[in-house]
């Protein structure tokens, strides 16, 4: 007995003597309901780790900042049959640009290098709650000017937490309206109860199509444009295209029809996008002037906080973004942002904004302010702001 015991077999065998055994290893029945219970642990863990974002949404739980505007954005389009956003009964025709002109390779629309300055790329904290809120249609379009400072305040904006906009310019109502509105949504970013959902495509300003187009997603879109000295815009355009193109004529010679009479070419795109009181008409047979904010140019670089208090007051939103976050970088001679949106570093905009001019002859200066100026004027009449470009 004694030997066949010390030859392992079980206490069991010996009625009324406990020796000390090893554990026994768990039944297959017990072990698979170990790994179920393991199984059900990480469940848990993945499905809160996920709710986290949509319980920010939930009133009580709010987690990022909705709640600071003081009324809602107007609600997306409803719905289509198919769940679809509605599409318009018509298919889109090639949009046309107003300031179509002989500048060949740029034409009027916006032709902004194609890295934005904040990539779409989410912070960690967006990225932590990236599967939360739904895409919307925006409700605030920056539509113009294309080199009025259109990427600085798209920017700016963004540090405010109740904004979400879309990196690139999506270019949707001229050039992929075709494309629907479900597309469309699709690029833009999710977001929380409260928060509103923005781009920018300063081409919009000059396209025939845009305010229709637009006011068919929603008669509520606020629209912004940034606006500037038509004079300096001119340059500034043109120094864009150099800067792609160095073997363009000089301005001079673009901007003459001849110079010896001084006619002005306004078929070239760099003049005729600043005639901003022609450009402005069309939008108001669609939108009341109360649903369009004009932002300074001049002003978003000599004062940011003041002009994004304005912005910030149409847009509906608590004044969040003041003076505190900006800090003038003298290298760059603009303002930067002490800290950009999802990161704490210091941020100004990249090398493609704020580039140095050439210099034009005065004589044509002088001539090309003279143009703009019955425009201006009008211009200033129609806004009820006078602009000081004279
Ligand atoms: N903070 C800050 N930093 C850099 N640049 C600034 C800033 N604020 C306004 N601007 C002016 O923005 C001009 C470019 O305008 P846009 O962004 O509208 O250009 S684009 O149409 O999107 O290509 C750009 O024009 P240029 O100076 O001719 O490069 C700038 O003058």
């Amino acid at each position: 007995m004694g030997q066949r015991l010390s030859g392992g077999r079980s206490c069991l065998d010996v009625p009324g003597r406990l020796l000390p055994q090893p554990p026994p290893s768990p039944p297959p029945v017990r072990r698979k309901l170990a790994l179920l219970f393991a199984m059900l642990c990480i469940w848990l863990y993945m499905f809160l780790y996920s709710c986290a974002g949509s319980c920010a949404a939930a009133p009580g739980l709010l987690l990022l900042g909705s709640g600071s505007r003081a009324a809602h954005a107007p609600p997306a389009l409803a719905p289509g049959p198919d769940g679809t956003a509605p599409r318009l009964p018509f298919q889109a025709a090639p949009a046309t640009p107003l300031a179509a002109g002989k500048e060949p390779a740029e034409g009027a629309a916006s032709q902004e290098e194609q890295s934005p300055e904040t990539p779409d790329s989410p912070s960690s904290i967006s990225s932590f709650f990236s599967g939360s809120g739904s895409k919307q249609l925006p409700q605030a379009i920056i539509i113009g000017v294309k080199k009025g400072g259109t990427r600085a305040l798209l920017e700016f904006l963004r540090v405010h937490p109740d904004v979400r906009a879309v990196g690139a310019e999506p270019h949707f109502f001229d050039r992929s309206y075709d494309k629907g509105f479900a597309w469309y949504r699709d690029l833009m970013p999710r977001t929380l109860e409260g928060q509103i959902t923005m781009e920018k495509t300063p081409s919009y300003f000059v396209t025939r199509e845009a305010p229709a187009r637009i006011s068919a997603m929603s008669k509520d879109t606020k629209l912004i444009v940034v606006v500037r000295d038509p004079v300096t815009r001119a340059i500034s355009d043109y120094t864009q295209t150099l800067s792609k193109r160095p073997d363009i004529p000089t301005f001079e010679s673009l901007m003459f029809k001849n110079r010896t009479t001084g006619l002005i070419d306004t078929s070239w795109s760099a003049i005729q996008i600043g005639i901003y009181a022609k450009h402005l008409e069309p939008w108001l047979h669609h939108f009341p002037i109360g649903q369009m904010l004009f932002v300074s140019g001049e002003r978003l670089i000599s004062d940011p906080a003041g002009e994004l208090g304005r912005v910030q007051d149409f847009l509906g939103l608590k004044r969040i973004i003041t003076d505190k976050h900006f800090y003038f970088n003298k290298t760059k001679g603009f303002p930067c942002l002490k800290k950009a949106e999802g990161s704490s570093k210091p941020h100004c905009l990249g090398k493609t904004k704020g580039r140095t001019h050439p210099e034009i002859d005065r004589e044509v200066v002088r001539r090309l302010r003279e143009f703009y100026r019955p425009f201006n004027l009008k211009f200033y009449q129609m806004t009820g702001q006078d602009f000081g470009w004279d």
